[in-house]
């Protein structure tokens, strides 16, 4: 495998010295995720007080609860107090977006809301077994709602199919493996066709054949699973013994060495394997709008809700293209380009639930 080939994280879910080091040290020094900070981001700055520093990675190791209870020193009151203080300095600057709520829909005055909602961590609570991150009645039934009123598209690193059969909802967008498999409702045509749109066809047969690698690889692994996505795969941890964490990474790097045109990305305590090419949820995002018929237009508002590194993508091209709103689903400060904040997916719920009720009560102009 070359060094180029490869681009690593580190995130909050795993430790320095485990699977992300482990990866970090064997191919690249090159961190993979483009989480810059912000340059008005509070977690640039050194904590006040001048007396602790806590790292942007001691944040993100509390993103997972049981790490957060095993690690020692985050018991140490000091610490707490300056957490605490990263988080109110945090939440100034991305704000929740229920606090915020008219700030948002005033921004919307004149202009269509689009809907961009992430799956995994932000319709439905993460779970042990990625086969039942289930959504629930509830949130389904708001969704519903929400696509009645908005343009509304399903963002996923999960197979399109997959996600469809957990939202079972039509007339919405569902764009599946990170962007890389769009379909969209019969009712909204592109030259007289409904919209489909997979940029990274010609991997098919290489990510079958790095699936059934993958698989074989790391069946001596207890806990680890290989989940085919269709044009990319995740190799779950989340039910590893932290102790194989490393070896886990290791088997994952020896097959994938052989395939320089696949790049190993990791999320929430998951290895995302993908095609290198130019494709992401933030170029989904520009597709949809364009697709809707709102390539640069002023009158649209797009929101997108995710929990996700892969996420921060979408939120950037918001970001970059001053239009609409970014919400990261975190309970925890994260380096974000989103705006606002919300902290699970109940708040997410709430969150859709006014936006409807915004709409049925607005008047029509
Ligand atoms: O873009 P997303 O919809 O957020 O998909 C990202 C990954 O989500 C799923 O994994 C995550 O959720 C699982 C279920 O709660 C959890 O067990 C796992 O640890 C999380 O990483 C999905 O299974 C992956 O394929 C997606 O890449």
């Amino acid at each position: 495998m070359t060094k180029q080939n490869v681009i690593v994280s580190d995130t909050g879910d795993i430790t320095k010295s485990t699977i992300n080091m482990a990866i970090t040290l064997t191919l690249s020094s090159k961190s993979l995720f483009t989480y810059a900070p912000m340059p008005s981001s509070p977690m640039q700055k050194p904590p006040s007080g001048g007396f602790i520093t806590v790292s942007r990675k001691k944040l993100w190791e509390k993103d997972d609860p049981v790490k957060a209870s095993s690690t020692t020193h985050i018991k140490s009151p000091v610490f707490f107090s300056a957490v605490a203080e990263d988080h109110s300095s945090w939440i100034f600057h991305h704000p929740s977006a229920l606090k915020k709520f008219d700030q948002i829909t005033n921004a919307s005055k004149g202009k269509q809301i689009v809907m961009f909602l992430d799956y995994d961590g932000t319709l439905s609570p993460i779970v042990d077994d990625p086969d039942r991150a289930f959504m629930s009645d509830q949130m389904r039934k708001v969704v519903k709602e929400v696509a009645r009123y908005f343009p509304t598209a399903i963002v996923s690193g999960r197979c399109r199919d997959k996600v469809y059969s957990f939202v079972k909802l039509a007339g919405l967008f569902y764009a599946g493996s990170h962007g890389m498999d769009i379909k969209g409702p019969a009712e909204y045509q592109k030259g007289n066709k409904p919209v489909l749109f997979q940029p990274a066809s010609e991997f098919l047969p290489m990510i079958d054949e790095v699936y059934k690698a993958l698989v074989e690889k790391t069946k001596s692994t207890p806990g680890a699973k290989v989940e085919n996505n269709k044009f990319c795969l995740s190799v779950h941890f989340r039910r590893v013994d932290e102790k194989w964490w490393s070896a886990l990474a290791e088997q994952v790097r020896s097959v994938l060495k052989e395939y320089p045109k696949l790049r190993l990305t990791q999320g929430r305590k998951v290895l995302e394997v993908r095609p290198t090419i130019k494709w992401d949820k933030g170029k989904a995002l520009e597709f949809l709008l364009e697709s809707l018929g709102f390539a640069n237009c002023n009158d649209v508002l797009p929101v997108y809700i995710g929990d996700d590194r892969t996420d921060e993508d979408a939120f950037k091209v918001l970001r970059d293209r001053g239009q609409g709103f970014g919400i990261l689903v975190s309970k925890i400060p994260k380096d974000t380009n989103a705006s606002y904040s919300l902290q699970e997916p109940s708040e997410v719920m709430t969150f859709l639930h006014r936006l409807v009720e915004w709409k049925r009560l607005t008047p029509r102009t």
